[in-house]
């Protein structure tokens, strides 16, 4: 069975009738890449992202590929009747984890977004904040192979932001698909390998900024940047490699790699746990005006 998400002449109009939103949209969402979707107000952007989902249908075309799938929606339904642990943990099971294991991913996804402290707390009573850290810990608790993400980032405090930047880089880089809109267009910049516009009813591919072919995840060089330098034998692995803008060999075994922040923990995590492990000397924020 294919698990890559393909749309094949999709289009989606709502009511009887009523005038298409979008059409003919052909897209192949392939593992291990992140891709943005962009375009005006109501231009179609969520109405896609919930074909993708598979929590809406298409009026024609087809949608097929089975990838185990999670989705942040743009407006996350937060009354619900449980606390942010209960909700979570009860999620983690129907994606099929054994209860603890459900219970010990809510519990580290609440952590991870700083919000231990409402895990007790039922959701109709949690901030917006709080609740879009539940609606994001959610999709990502059961790991899944396609992730999708509307505004997902909007109303997370700073600290939350960036936890879930390292977690769309974990994700993509444990093999997911990783698909979002975002007011920000800074957002994931110099990670996203393939970027589309919605516009006049249709999908428009433009290059994304670290686009240039080679396969793997590609990295461009806008965003704030993280060099780390390590000890150890070449060559580097591939993952930090790929994941590298700039890599320089020096004396004594000691390479510097300068890699998108965002991306800093998936190559810590790549050389700490290559046979040999590379030792680690430094991590250091990029200095912006330096070559990348
Ligand atoms: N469930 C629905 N029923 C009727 N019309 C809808 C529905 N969902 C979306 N629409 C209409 O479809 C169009 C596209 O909406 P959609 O939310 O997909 O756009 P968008 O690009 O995500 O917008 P925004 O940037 O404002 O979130 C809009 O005209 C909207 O009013």
């Amino acid at each position: 069975m294919d698990r890559a998400l393909r749309l094949t002449n999709a289009g989606r109009r709502y009511g009887f009738r009523g005038p298409w939103v979008i059409r003919n949209i052909d897209l192949h969402v392939t593992p291990a890449t992140l891709v943005r979707v962009e375009g005006p107000n109501g231009s179609g952007k969520s109405t896609l992202l919930r074909l993708l989902a598979r929590v809406d249908a298409p009026t024609e075309g087809r949608v097929s590929g089975r990838p185990r799938t999670a989705y942040v929606p743009e407006r996350f339904p937060a009354a619900l009747p449980f606390t942010s642990f209960d909700y979570l943990t009860h999620l983690g099971t129907i994606h099929g984890l054994t209860p603890p294991s459900a219970r010990r991913a809510a519990g580290d996804w609440l952590d991870r977004f700083g919000a231990s402290a409402h895990a007790r707390t039922p959701m109709s009573q949690l901030s917006k904040g709080s609740s879009q850290k539940v609606a994001v810990a959610q999709a990502l608790l059961a790991e899944p192979e396609l992730l999708i993400l509307d505004e997902a980032w909007t109303g997370l405090d700073t600290e939350a932001r960036a936890e879930l930047e390292r977690a769309v880089a974990e994700r993509t880089a444990a093999g997911a698909a990783v698909v979002f809109v975002d007011h920000d267009p800074r957002r994931l910049t110099g990670t996203t390998d393939a970027v589309y516009t919605v516009g006049d009813g249709t999908l428009h591919r433009r290059a994304a900024a670290g686009e240039g072919g080679g396969g793997g995840p590609s990295v461009g060089p806008e965003g704030p940047h993280t060099t780390i330098e390590v000890r150890g034998p070449a060559p580097l692995p591939p993952e930090a490699v790929g994941r590298a803008t700039v890599t320089e060999g020096t004396a004594d075994r000691t390479h510097r790699l300068t890699v998108p922040a965002s991306h800093s923990d998936v190559v810590l995590r790549a050389l700490l746990t290559a046979r040999p492990p590379y030792h680690v000397v430094s991590v250091r924020p990029s200095d912006p005006e330096g070559p990348r």
